[in-house]
């Protein structure tokens, strides 16, 4: 089963609400919500209390994607505020093991991101305790950037991990996915897709998350 995730970094602020019926009705799996607080990475976007107000308006799994330091200090906020899911970026964890056990203890889903240059090793020991493993494909900041093709043998590897290890761990992409790379990615081991240009900046978002989701699947499961 292979998931679409639209990042709401792309859609219009302005309209949020709007912007989340649609991909509500078109069919996606879930909300990613990018959190960034100018330290971790050079963007500040919304924080706990926009979350707050968009889980009033809609039942859709909410993915956090918090891009910020020190990330323990805030879990509970985020759960507070809705979170269903939250992934941190292990660069940003001194003791990942430890901020992996806080999260599970909340009953939300836990993940943890790796930026480009991080290696799919760093997770060997805690591998078995994930629901998912974010892979940036891009460095992490700023929707609308460029697909980094490195990641595709990240996701690779990350897969014959988890496979060797029989571990029901989801691996998701994130960065730079459109309709053109979307296949290869899949192909590699790609599970769920996050996409926010390709969907938010298209003239019609409702047939590019069908489109996106054909061009995941295999032959046999379209
Ligand atoms: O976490 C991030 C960026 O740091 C992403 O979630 C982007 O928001 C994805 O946007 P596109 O690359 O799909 O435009
Ligand atoms: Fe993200």
């Amino acid at each position: 089963m292979k998931l679409i995730a639209p990042s709401i970094l792309a859609a219009d602020f302005a309209n949020l609400n709007k912007s989340i019926k649609m991909v509500e009705e078109a069919g996606c799996d879930m909300l990613h919500i990018d959190v960034m607080d100018g330290r971790f990475v050079p963007n500040i976007t919304i924080g706990p209390v926009v979350i707050e107000s968009l889980r009033k308006v809609t039942g859709i799994p909410f993915d956090i994607h918090l891009m910020i330091v020190e990330p323990e200090k805030y879990i509970e906020t985020f759960i507070e505020a809705g979170a269903d899911m939250i992934t941190v970026q292990a660069e940003a964890c001194v003791h990942l093991d430890r901020i992996i056990q806080q999260i599970k203890s909340t009953g939300a889903k836990v993940g943890v991101a790796l930026n480009p240059s991080t290696p799919e090793h760093m997770l060997e020991y805690v591998l078995d305790q994930l629901d998912m493993v974010l892979v940036m494909s891009v460095n992490p900041g700023f929707g609308g950037q460029e697909f980094i093709n490195g990641s595709l043998r990240k996701i690779t590897n990350l897969k014959a991990m988890i496979e060797q290890k029989s571990l029901n761990v989801k691996i998701q992409v994130d960065g730079g996915i459109n309709q053109n790379n979307i296949n290869k990615i899949s192909q590699a081991g790609a599970d769920i897709f996050v996409a926010g240009s390709a969907i938010f900046n298209s003239t019609k978002p409702t047939e590019a998350v069908k489109h996106l989701r054909a061009a995941a699947m295999s032959e046999e499961e379209r």
